[in-house]
């Protein structure tokens, strides 16, 4: 890739405009941006010596944070697609120190290493002066210091773009994403280009929340079900969940009291049994499951039990308590990679995979009722992506924006869920509340809802609501019809099957989110395979027969007998027996063993050729 220059004569101007700055400290209003120009001043109120700057150094740098786990895979990957442009690229924490850098071209790696721009030291603004990493992070927004716009001498051979990454959900800066080079060097591409990979790496923190999240849930609700008689919370960074058993098993000061210790257990690596004595002098035993974001505790589900209590022995067939470890973050840099290879126009979010019209039109009916802030129904089969597309297409258009999500469980439990605190906490930020799987809700849980529903509506901030509904068979879930008069529109998600055209794409990611790093791949008839069949469960179906497959082959070509059985069929199992089910099974392993040979396949099970027909037929088993 080559880069063209700055104008030589922009370069002369800026070099002038500094000269004078430095002597007169009045930057010249025309020759450069404002932001350059309160930069400068900025610089010069810190007492930066524009002669002599020398970066700090810290030793506590944190390589293993949230950031640079989201960062990581975006930075390898371009690193991997611009292998032959001249540059280095940087990831800081938010104080503006280097947590790691990426050499792309050694002779730019050996010039920054003179200027210490490395691991541990920082390039904040009061010390460095105006410079890209530095200026990012005081101005907020991407920023390119080329050449003669650093304040420092030292820094005028260099180009540096730099843009925050902002965490979607508090809105902070967490870090900044930049690529250096030498100034001759620098492009606007560049500037383009470090805006999506800072954008990629905040929807992997976004991703890594949210996946933290509906783990919580899932075992939360799991936990739920299967300790029926005992309390059960679940705690996370902003949840706070609890079953109705621990409502009236325990007093309000009594939950408070398991609260506490249940986040002095998240804090802990060692123990998630523990028996404490409450305050009311009663002794629970806890028992939990710590759910694990990378190197952090992301949030932690308890079940509690009275130790008198008779329920205590009844409970302990809840055995798999421990550790549920959160997936990696997938690598978001389609939008990234697009623009490396010649800003080619992408419509489609970030991270969610679709070129089909049907995903693209839910995805824009849905960007006119967020625009204009309409309460909507997301309506579609289980799985299809009905919170992915909500998340994705609101996030997708404001970086600044927090997503909320609450399920029917949270929302008919009532717990931690203050409707007016809810919509009115954040007022500046654009703020959506996705209310998942409506159709589960109980009376308590629609009334919470409509109260949050009125909250968004007559509070000032600008707070949407939109709620998912899964359909099943063609049908849409029987909703309370006092709820259906609260929302002013609805979107359809096209089920998988309807849109195959994304399965390569969905396939491709989904491997990389189940198992990163690793070298796997689909041969093309477990492929074709995949895409016969009908996918009532769909993505998150896919997700788990892929799944499935990588516990049968973990690296190189999955095969077609890798799949789970029911591929081979285009009957959902959901219309079968268990014994139908085992029988489909059993059938589809002999077909595979003998090479699709009926003959041999039907003597195999021990049955006539003209059975085996008839059963292919019932099954409809494929291939
Ligand atoms: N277009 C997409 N691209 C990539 N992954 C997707 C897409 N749609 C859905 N997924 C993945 O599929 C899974 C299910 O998606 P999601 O939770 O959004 O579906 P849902 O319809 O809201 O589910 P449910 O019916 O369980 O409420 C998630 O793991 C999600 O990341």
């Amino acid at each position: 890739m080559t880069l063209p220059n700055r104008p030589p004569k922009h370069q002369l101007r800026v070099a002038a405009a500094r000269a004078d700055f430095l002597e007169t400290g009045r930057p010249a209003a025309a020759a450069v941006s404002d932001v350059l120009a309160a930069s400068w001043v900025r610089s010069r109120s810190a007492g930066v010596d524009a002669d002599r700057t020398s970066p700090t150094y810290s030793d506590d740098i944190d390589t293993s944070s949230r950031l640079a786990r989201c960062a990581r895979p975006v930075i390898d990957q371009l690193g991997a697609d611009i292998p032959d442009v001249a540059l280095v690229i940087a990831l800081t924490d938010h104080k503006a120190r280097l947590v790691e850098r990426l050499d792309i071209s050694t002779g730019v790696a050996r010039l920054v290493d003179r200027v210490e721009f490395a691991p541990g030291f920082s390039y904040a603004e009061d010390t460095m002066g105006t410079n890209g990493v530095g200026t990012a992070i005081q101005s907020g927004q991407p920023v390119s210091i080329v050449g003669h716009e650093h304040y420092s001498e030292q820094l005028q051979p260099f180009a540096c773009t730099a843009a925050p990454i902002i965490d979607p959900i508090t809105g902070r800066i967490e870090g900044i994403l930049d690529v250096s080079t030498v100034a001759r060097s620098w492009s606007p591409l560049l500037h383009t280009l470090v805006k999506s990979a800072a954008k990629d790496i905040s929807s992997n923190l976004f991703n890594d929340r949210s996946q933290a999240q509906q783990v919580l849930f899932n075992t939360y609700l799991h936990a739920d079900a299967r300790c029926s008689k005992n309390a059960v919370f679940g705690f996370g960074s902003a949840v706070v969940m609890a079953n109705a058993n621990a409502q009236t098993l325990f007093t309000h000061e009594e939950q408070a009291g398991i609260r506490d210790h249940a986040r002095f257990l998240m804090s802990r690596r060692d123990k998630v049994t523990d028996t404490i004595t409450l305050s009311s002098g009663r002794v629970v035993r806890f028992r939990g499951t710590r759910i694990v974001s990378g190197d952090t505790t992301a949030g932690i589900v308890v079940v509690a039990e009275l130790a008198e209590s008779h329920l205590v022995a009844a409970a302990r067939s809840a055995a798999e308590f421990g550790v549920r470890v959160v997936p990696n973050v997938s690598v978001a840099t389609a939008d990234t990679q697009s623009i490396v290879t010649g800003l080619r126009h992408r419509r489609i979010g970030p991270a969610a995979v679709s070129t089909s019209p049907s995903w693209a039109r839910a995805q824009d009916e849905l960007q006119h009722s967020l625009a204009a802030a309409a309460t909507t129904l997301v309506l579609g089969e289980p799985g299809s992506g009905k919170f992915t597309l909500t998340t994705e297409t609101f996030h997708a258009d404001r970086l600044n924006g927090r997503s909320v999500c609450l399920d029917a469980g949270q929302l008919d439990n009532g717990v931690g869920i203050d409707a007016e605190t809810l919509v009115g906490e954040v007022p500046d930020r654009p703020t959506l509340v996705v209310a998942r799987n409506i159709e589960n809700l109980g009376a308590e849980g629609a009334a919470t809802l409509t109260r949050i529903v009125d909250a968004a509506r007559s509070g000032a901030a600008p707070v949407t609501v939109v709620a998912t509904v899964t359909q099943v068979d063609g049908e849409l879930s029987v909703i309370r019809p006092a709820l259906l008069s609260l929302f002013r529109a609805s979107v359809q998600v096209p089920p998988l099957r309807y849109r195959t055209e994304d399965l390569d794409h969905l396939i491709g990611r989904l491997l990389r989110e189940l198992a990163p790093l690793r070298h796997v791949h689909l041969s093309p008839v477990a492929t074709r395979t995949l895409a016969a069949y009908p996918w009532p469960g769909n993505v998150t179906q896919l997700r788990d027969a892929l799944g499935q497959a990588l516990r049968q082959r973990p690296v190189g070509e999955i095969q077609v007998d890798d799949l789970p059985r029911y591929c081979q069929t285009n009957i959902s199992s959901h219309n079968l027996t268990p014994i139908q089910v085992a029988e489909r099974d059993a059938l589809i392993s002999a077909l595979r063993e003998h090479d699709g040979n009926r003959v041999a396949a039907a003597a195999h099970v021990g049955i006539s050729r003209s059975s085996l027909y008839r059963k292919i037929k019932t099954y409809g088993i494929v291939g």
